[in-house]
């Protein structure tokens, strides 16, 4: 299925002169936009929008428990099990309730990068994370939902290991930070489906800003600096109205098409499930800039799943909604890293592979001979 290509800005669809050809064209799996747009709206639009949105003083302070209180691992010396709570999002694991153990974290201070954070520690995070979407129907096969997810955390993890490679601990007896082209190849190119999975994860997220927009534009973006609080405002209108955008990709995501089965009601309570644990387990990461950067992006995505999922009535969508002001700097941040993601493969990711690929080819002539 293809859709009209729409040339935008006069720059879409052009092939790189100095690759040849792209590796990743067409339709974006399970979406409705192309890569060449999504590039192109990218670079030209969206990123340097949600760029200067994020250090506005509304969106630039998260709320956040940075407190390890794993729920899963009670036998890990730092973790302790905890009381359950109640919370509104049925997506997410709410951390709202204790407000003692609350901090306001400022993010352009603490920029999701490399922190040395591996081994099994990280390891056992992901696995579990993945576990948590694994099981498959008894035919094998993932239904359409649970690939949703499981493309929404492989997206997310995908931006995770790029933000690592693009901020990378380089020399540390001099504190030299720059780019790891190798791990970036190695984590994520060397798996095109990591990149297209990256790729649906902002589609995903982009969409559930779209369809929130009436309710996102009359939000109160209130700090107290009426100058960049006005400033905040007019960024997120430029942003979820954007008409460039609305003509080149008016439906990044068609969610209309899930839950559709007899099993839908059902299906969605158990994916919930499935999420709220994901969302549990970010009190275990064992570093506390990732279990910030963790928790802020898990909260965005659960809050794209709220926006989509949650009101099933199309057209009431902007009455019935309810964020909580964490939710909406949760899912403006996350798009933000993905954006800055999508950017980095889309610029660096040529060049990366051709460097990577003749290495491997000469490393392997060599050993041969
Ligand atoms: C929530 C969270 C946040 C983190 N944040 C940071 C951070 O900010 N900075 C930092 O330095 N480290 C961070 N880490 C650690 C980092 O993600 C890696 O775990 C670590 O760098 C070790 O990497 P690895 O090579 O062992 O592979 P990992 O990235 O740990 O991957 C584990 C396994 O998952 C599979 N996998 C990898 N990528 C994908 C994908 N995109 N889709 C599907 N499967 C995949 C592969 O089988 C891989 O072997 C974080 C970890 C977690 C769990």
């Amino acid at each position: 299925r293809n859709s009209p290509r729409s040339p935008l800005f006069g720059i879409t669809n052009k092939l790189c002169p100095c690759t040849g050809s792209r590796k990743y064209t067409g339709i974006v799996e399970d979406c409705c936009c192309e890569y060449e747009t999504v590039d192109a709206l990218n670079k030209e639009v969206l990123h340097p929008i949600l760029q200067e949105l994020v250090t506005t003083p509304f969106f630039r302070y998260f709320r956040v428990k940075l407190w390890c209180d794993c729920p899963f691992w009670p036998d890990d010396g730092m973790c302790h099990l905890r009381d359950c709570s109640v919370f509104d999002n049925p997506w997410t694991y709410d951390d709202e309730t204790d407000n003692a153990e609350m901090t306001y974290v400022n993010l352009q201070l603490n920029p999701e990068r490399y922190t040395g954070y591996a081994g099994p520690s990280a390891r056992r995070i992901w696995e579990a994370i993945y576990a948590e979407n694994c099981p498959k129907d008894p035919s094998g096969e993932f239904c359409q939902e649970k690939r949703v997810l499981y493309k929404l955390i492989s997206g997310l993890h995908s931006s995770i290991s790029i933000h690592i490679a693009s901020d990378y601990l380089l020399d540390e007896a001099n504190n030299l930070w720059g780019e790891n082209l190798e791990l970036f190849y190695d984590r994520v190119l060397r798996h095109p489906e990591r990149v297209r999975n990256l790729y649906f994860t902002f589609l995903f997220v982009l969409r559930a800003v779209t369809k929130a927009a009436d309710y996102l534009e009359q939000a109160e973006y209130n700090t107290g600096n009426m100058e960049e609080d006005l400033k905040t405002q007019s960024l997120v209108r430029q942003l979820v109205y954007n008409p460039q955008l609305q003509i080149a990709c008016p439906l990044p995501f068609d969610e209309a098409k899930l839950w559709q089965g007899e099993s839908g009601p059902e299906l969605k309570q158990q994916i919930q499930r499935q999420f709220r644990n994901i969302s549990a387990l970010m009190d275990c990461v064992g570093c506390e800039k990732c279990r910030l950067w963790g928790k802020l992006q898990v909260l965005g995505l659960g809050t794209a799943l709220k926006i989509l999922f949650s009101v099933d009535n199309d057209n009431l969508i902007n009455q019935q909604l309810q964020l909580h002001r964490n939710e909406v700097i949760a899912l403006a941040n996350l798009l933000n890293r993905l954006s800055e993601s999508v950017k980095f493969v889309h610029e660096k990711g040529p060049y990366a592979e051709r460097i990577m690929e003749k290495k491997i080819s000469s490393y392997t002539s060599k050993s041969s001979s």
